[in-house]
């Protein structure tokens, strides 16, 4: 998977467009710029391959989906704030794609400023994070500023790049310690986040319904289902559920989404901890099919860490 090292520069859709691919076996689009977390953990896990940052998540998956670039790396669902429920609804809606890894990273959120406002910032006037971030140090940024206005940006990097951009400004950013270097910021309070278990899943998204190399992963396969019920009969979510439980089939998620067709119409995204190829996942999906379920498959993945206490 990784032939070639190209150091470290990320490159922007264009750029991509405009070079040709017979240097670089995989490009990578990940939520950028560049230090977001996303980035960070897409960079561990593909040290020598092409990145090129987008800056929205719909911006991401359509350029995998389109074949602009080979795979797709972008945030799930954080231990604090729980979904991203944009990745989870492009996906049911707008996409038709598999995962073909998953990654996890430890999240530590820090508060930065511009060098230039150094002797200012107990009197910041913003504060500018991914609304996840903000999120993750909600008790924070209630107790320490409550008074302060928060404007949300596309990611944490992306927020201190608007800082660093912004000399002038008296604001504040929320992100880890990579953007702060990279983008020249001083770091004022650490690890302000709310609750020290603090991680965020990714998915690694291709066209193909392919999987990432097990030997470096935690081994345990897992798949993503997204289940719409038949509408006419009720008990229908606890008999999609008695498919799993008879079989002995682990669920490790199991969250609900709307429809967007009406009030109370919802799809179910199923995190099932089992290979799809094996006979009793085999009956399982069969079985859904007779009770009338639509299924959709992400595919089978397994999980990599991407940092060591992750
Ligand atoms: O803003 C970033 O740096 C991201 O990569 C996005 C994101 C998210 O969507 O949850 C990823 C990890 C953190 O939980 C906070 C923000």
């Amino acid at each position: 998977m990784i032939h070639q090292s190209l150091g470290t520069a990320p490159y922007s859709i264009k750029e991509v467009f405009a070079m040709t691919k017979q240097q670089w076996e995989n490009r990578i689009a990940y939520l950028g710029p560049e230090a977001s977390f996303t980035y960070l953990a897409t960079k561990a896990t593909f040290p020598n391959e092409w990145l090129v940052p987008c800056a929205t998540i719909p911006e991401c998956i359509e350029a995998v989906a389109e074949g602009k670039v080979d795979l797709a790396v972008v945030p799930l669902e954080n231990a604090l704030e729980g979904s991203v429920t944009l990745t989870l609804d492009y996906l049911f809606h707008e996409a038709s794609l598999y995962v073909t890894g998953e990654l996890l990273l430890k999240i530590q959120q820090h508060l930065m400023v511009n060098k230039a406002q150094m002797d200012n910032w107990q009197s910041i006037e913003g504060v500018y994070s991914h609304p996840h971030a903000l999120a993750q140090c909600h008790k924070y940024l209630f107790y320490r500023f409550s008074h302060v206005p928060l404007q949300q940006t596309t990611s944490t990097a992306a927020a201190a790049k608007y800082v660093s951009e912004n000399p002038e400004q008296c604001i504040a950013a929320v992100g880890n310690a990579a953007a702060a270097e990279k983008y020249g910021l001083e770091i004022v309070e650490s690890d302000i986040h709310d609750f020290h278990f603090n991680h965020t899943r990714f998915f690694v998204l291709s066209k193909k319904n392919q999987r990432l190399p097990q030997e470096l992963s935690e081994g345990q396969a897992k798949t993503t289902l997204m289940i719409t019920l038949p509408t006419d009969r009720s008990g229908a979510l606890h008999q999609v559920l008695s498919v799993f439980a008879w079989r002995q089939l682990n669920l490790s998620k199991i969250e609900s989404r709307p429809l967007k067709t009406g009030l109370g119409d919802y799809f179910f995204m199923i995190d099932v901890l089992a290979d799809e190829k094996v006979p009793m996942m085999r009956g399982a999906m069969e079985e859904l099919a007779a009770l009338g379920c639509k299924v959709k498959s992400l595919g089978t993945y397994f999980t990599y860490l991407t940092s060591d206490e992750a």
